[in-house]
């Protein structure tokens, strides 16, 4: 008899799906979370072929049958927010934060982004490729199986479009699904540091080599104090716009300048950090659809007393989106889960809006709705079971990795090591 799957899993405790969604999950939507007790999912061909109950699947022949035996599974997480290709890193810039030197100080001293910078610059294109992949299967490992990768350590044409290759390549040869930011726009470099119009042009002119060659989907800016102003991010995410890009925007992150707002009137696809976001900034977000990616794992890392108001941003009507922000100065981290934490315990979301926000709305947030994020018929199998029975246990026990195995169109990509105790 031929068989009709390739995989078929089998007594899953409590099986999420996120199906149903249109579009990004906004606001009390959020909480609405579908759970499948006892599920049962069924592959074949890379592809979801059937969802139900373990005794309507049962009767399916598969070459391999996977007795979940009442673990969770879920979507494969979607990382919508990450700075994944960079040479170097910054732990000697430790000290400087335990002394209190604030993120932006260490910025203007010629540190921060500016370190890596230099490192991204000096690193061959080769060894950048061979860090970031590490970085990938490292977040692969924790449950990861669509990210985003921003360029953003050059601030010349050279270095940003190194890392953009090393993106591409990783986008064309690895398993996981990787989506493709510009951000030339990360800092202002010491050679333009009295003139950043005019640095911003030459990164505007940059763009029609960079869509020529595939190597963005969306252009990013970083809003903020002694970086980029709110006008200059407007007039620069416009005229990428009208080269063809979507935008998404680093906003707010530190000083409340008034990115979201920026943010919705520009139309982009996200806005990320909005830890001192307004009312008004997040009522424009929720009007004009803007995703808010939020980063509770930043405003951790730099010490942060006040985080992102993901509650009154779901009470307005807000898609939210969770990440990491993986980058090696302000949030180093590929655990996704721990943010899950910090985003329970600093956000107060609940664990409903968290498995939306790094599932469906992650997804939406780097124009990956339509297949990621979501466990249904046709769609990618991209599937993570964990070892865990139910969805509140992820984001409350912190800290570690609760992966089983990660399945990525239908293939194991990663199963949890076994222990020699
Ligand atoms: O510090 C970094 O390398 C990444 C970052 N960009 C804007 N905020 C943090
Ligand atoms: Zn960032």
């Amino acid at each position: 008899m031929t068989q009709e799957a390739d995989i078929l899993l089998y007594h899953i405790g409590q099986l999420l799906t996120m199906d149903g969604s249109e579009g990004p999950v906004k606001g009390q939507n959020m909480s609405k979370l579908d759970v499948l007790e006892d599920g049962a999912v069924a592959i074949k061909d890379g592809k979801v072929i059937a969802v139900g109950k373990t005794h309507d699947l049962k009767h399916i022949e598969a070459k391999e049958k996977i007795d979940c035996q009442g673990k969770l599974v879920t979507p494969g997480l979607v990382e919508p927010h990450t700075h994944l290709v960079f040479g170097g890193s910054r732990e000697h810039e430790m000290a400087l934060k335990q002394q209190g030197v604030p993120y932006l100080d260490i910025l203007k001293q010629g540190g921060g982004i500016l370190s890596t910078v230099q490192s991204t610059r000096e690193t061959p294109e080769e060894e950048l490729l061979e860090k970031a992949r590490f970085h990938l299967n490292r977040m692969m490992s924790y449950g990861i199986t669509t990210m985003e990768a921003k360029s953003g350590y050059g601030l010349d044409y050279e270095t940003e479009m190194k890392q953009m290759r090393v993106a591409k390549q990783l986008q064309e040869e690895h398993k996981l699904d990787v989506v493709l930011t510009f951000l030339g726009a990360h800092a202002i470099p010491e050679n333009y540091k009295d003139d950043p119009d005019t640095f911003l042009n030459e990164m505007i002119a940059m763009l029609p080599d960079i869509k020529e060659k595939n190597l963005a989907e969306f252009v990013d800016i970083f809003c903020e104090t002694g970086v980029f102003s709110v006008e200059q991010s407007r007039e620069y995410l416009q005229k990428a716009k009208e080269s063809g890009f979507e935008v998404k925007i680093h906003a707010d992150e530190i000083n409340p300048l008034g990115g979201a707002e920026m943010a919705a009137e520009v139309g982009a696809i996200s806005a990320d950090h909005l830890v001192g976001t307004s009312d008004k900034g997040i009522q424009m977000l929720a009007e004009n659809n803007v995703i808010a990616t939020l980063l509770p794992g930043t405003s951790f890392y730099l010490g942060k007393e006040k985080h992102a108001r993901a509650r009154d941003m779901i009470e307005a009507g807000v898609s939210v989106a969770l990440s990491t922000d993986f980058n090696p100065g302000s949030s180093v981290t590929e655990n996704l889960q721990f943010i899950m934490n910090l985003a329970a315990l600093n956000l107060k979301m609940t664990p409903e809006e968290i498995w939306h926000a790094v599932t469906v709305n992650a997804a939406h947030a780097i124009g990956r709705g339509d297949q990621a994020g979501i466990i249904a018929v046709g769609r990618a199998a991209d599937i993570v079971i964990w070892d865990a029975s139910n969805y509140l246990y992820i984001p409350y026990h912190y800290g570690v990795n609760h992966v089983n195995t990660v399945l990525k169109n239908g293939e194991k990509v990663f199963e949890r090591g076994g222990w020699h105790g």
